[in-house]
């Protein structure tokens, strides 16, 4: 007997993180379903799950600590069939899932630039001297201190509107966002411009929609299957593979960045010191097939030419 589609008897259930964003991409799932299918609504439920990474505002990610912040309960849900599957940010997984799950189906990837956010500076050449800006992302925070040491970080965290607010108050003159996230929920005109990748190279897998799912359920494989991106999952194979090396996750300080140039995949590779007084950069050209491979051999060639002491977070 093969498994019929969800109906709206019996939706598939989805769950996400309730922010905005999380919402909006877990909707975009569905529309995506809906359209593959030819399938109502009410064939799929959104199913907000909290998580603690949600919860604590007020300090620096790195200080709560521990991998899966974000994820941990949501893949609880999914493997105790509470949900059907999951969606999300693809920039905040860990490299390896819980046993019995797999993320392996990718929408469309977005803009993977980060945006220069700021009422009063167009851009980060138009930094003064001495400018306070912030930031929480110890990548970012990385980046700015080896090429502009002269500027001050603070801590910044909390959604769009929130950060809008901080910087209103003066807390700082500048800020900086995914352009993936401020595009989804329609705030681009929020980053007074986008970052090019050659000043600030995003975190691996910025700006892509993942969706997990139990590996057992061939159901499920099979619907998320047709809504799978190729090349975002070739890019992202690459990228992935280039941090699951590093031993990295989303609190390190590495950057990674994949583009396909016809047959060929390009591959670029930063990892920083925390404090921003060092950064090794790589890159190589291959062929897509190697995506993966690429990636570690990116990772062997940057660990390979760190110095002792340079990894911190190992
Ligand atoms: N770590 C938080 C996070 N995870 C994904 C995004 C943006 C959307 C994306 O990259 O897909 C953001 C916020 C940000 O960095 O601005």
């Amino acid at each position: 007997m093969t498994n019929p589609l969800p109906s709206p008897a019996q939706p598939l259930k989805i769950g996400t993180r309730g922010s905005p964003l999380a919402l909006w991409q877990a909707h975009e799932v569905r529309r995506c379903l809906m359209g593959a299918f030819d399938l109502p609504e009410a064939a799929f439920e959104i199913v907000v799950i909290k998580v603690t990474g949600d919860q604590i505002l007020d300090k620096p990610l790195k200080e709560i600590g521990g991998k899966g912040l974000f994820t941990r309960e949501i893949e609880e849900a999914l493997i105790d069939g509470a949900i059907d599957i999951a969606v999300h940010s693809m920039k905040d997984m860990p490299t390896v899932q819980p046993e019995g799950l797999v993320l392996d189906c990718y929408l469309p990837r977005e803009d993977v630039r980060d945006g220069f956010v700021s009422p009063g500076v167009a851009s980060l050449a138009d930094l003064p001297q001495g400018a306070v800006v912030g930031s929480s992302s110890l990548r970012r925070r990385a980046q700015l201190a080896l090429r502009r040491p002269d500027l001050r970080l603070v801590e910044f965290r909390g959604n769009v509107q929130t950060r809008m607010r901080k910087l209103e108050e003066g807390v700082a003159v500048a800020t900086f966002l995914a352009m993936a996230g401020l595009n989804r929920l329609g705030m681009a005109h929020v980053a007074r411009s986008a970052i090019a990748p050659e000043e600030m190279l995003p975190a691996v897998a910025q700006g892509a929609i993942g969706v997990e799912r139990r590996i057992a359920d061939q159901r499920v494989a099979g619907m998320l299957a047709a809504i799978h991106d190729g090349p975002t999952g070739v890019r992202l194979a690459a990228e992935r593979g280039f941090l699951a090396r590093l031993d990295g996750s989303c609190e390190t300080p590495i950057a990674g960045l994949a583009v396909i140039e016809g047959e060929r995949l390009w591959l670029r590779g930063e990892i920083l010191r925390p404090d921003g007084s060092e950064s090794i950069t790589a890159e190589r050209r291959g062929a897509i097939s190697d995506a993966a491979a690429m990636g570690r051999d990116l990772a062997d060639e940057v660990l390979g030419r760190a110095p002792e002491g340079f990894f911190s977070w190992r």
